[in-house]
């Protein structure tokens, strides 16, 4: 059985009912989603709610659909040809495949953070202010703040502060996934998507990324992709189990890992499969 942090044992004493979430409570509320490309269909009449401030994992073996269901939360699929969505995801309440929604507006409230680090060949300072540019924000004490900010969210900033206006192809792999954080932040999302944000890093940056979403989780509503289970175990709140784009279960990461309620994910999270 995967071990459990003291952070989420102490988080499941105060369980929220992710059945009966009230309105207020949801981030996202995910309804009858199915998903195909082309013939093939992905995902499976997905459908619950992810809570406000919290951190949600989507677990399950190689090939089930977890990136694309991460992917269908900012539109993603949309740039996929051959794919056709059906049923609803509610930001807030509001559905993001309404014919008049504007994607590039979604894409500011539902951040993503994607595999391997991608900062843009440009300096650190640029990359953090680079959707504020796109937005039209010229003014040097607004972007030098939201530098500061961010890259202290992103716990990037003792690192960088003196080496700001320098490439950020300069730094290590780690702190150019802090890096590319901190510019999902900086434009203030309300959801962050992390598609398996470690797996190109060493063991001890993975570790800082853990931390940083333990902080990150007490300004937006984070939903992480992982392979690892250990780090679904420690960094999230909720997981979500899923298997040929069936969503099997879906609880407490402490239930989940000690008491799942479904033999398929107890086979999985025992290593019988995956
Ligand atoms: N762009 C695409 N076109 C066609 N099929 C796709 C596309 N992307 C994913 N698929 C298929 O959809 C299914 C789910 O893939 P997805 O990448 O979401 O799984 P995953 O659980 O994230 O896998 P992994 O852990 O290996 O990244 C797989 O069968 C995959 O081959």
């Amino acid at each position: 059985m995967i071990t459990v942090s003291p952070q989420n044992i102490a988080n499941s004493e105060s369980k929220i009912d992710l059945a009966n979430l009230s309105p207020e409570q949801k981030a996202l509320d995910i309804n009858n989603l199915n998903l195909f490309y082309g013939e093939k269909q992905a995902l499976n009449d997905i459908s619950m709610a992810i809570p406000k401030g919290q951190v949600t994992a989507f677990i399950g073996p190689s090939g089930c659909g977890k990136s694309t269901l991460l992917r269908c939360i900012n539109r993603m699929n949309d740039l996929v040809d051959g794919c056709r969505i059906e049923g609803q995801i509610n930001l807030h309440g509001q559905n993001i495949y309404e014919k008049h929604v504007d994607v590039a507006a979604l894409r500011r409230k539902v951040g993503m953070v994607f595999q391997r680090p991608n900062p843009f060949p440009k300096s650190i300072y640029e990359n953090v202010v680079y959707g504020l540019r796109i937005m039209g924000e010229n003014n040097r004490r607004v972007l030098d703040e939201a530098v500061e900010k961010s890259l202290k969210a992103a716990a990037l900033w003792n690192e960088v502060k003196d080496r700001l206006h320098e490439s950020a192809l300069g730094l290590s792999g780690g702190q150019q996934q802090r890096l590319v954080i901190a510019r999902a932040i900086a434009i203030e999302p309300e959801v962050l998507l992390l598609d398996e944000p470690t797996s190109a890093l060493d063991p001890i940056s993975t570790l800082t990324i853990e931390e940083l979403i333990n902080d990150l989780k007490k300004q937006f509503t984070v939903v992480i992709v992982t392979h690892n289970m250990q780090q679904a175990a420690r960094v999230s709140d909720q997981t979500a189990f899923m298997y040929m784009g069936d969503l099997i279960e879906y609880s407490d990461t402490n239930t989940l890992f000690t008491t799942p309620a479904k033999k398929k994910t107890e086979d999985y999270i025992t290593g019988r499969y995956g």
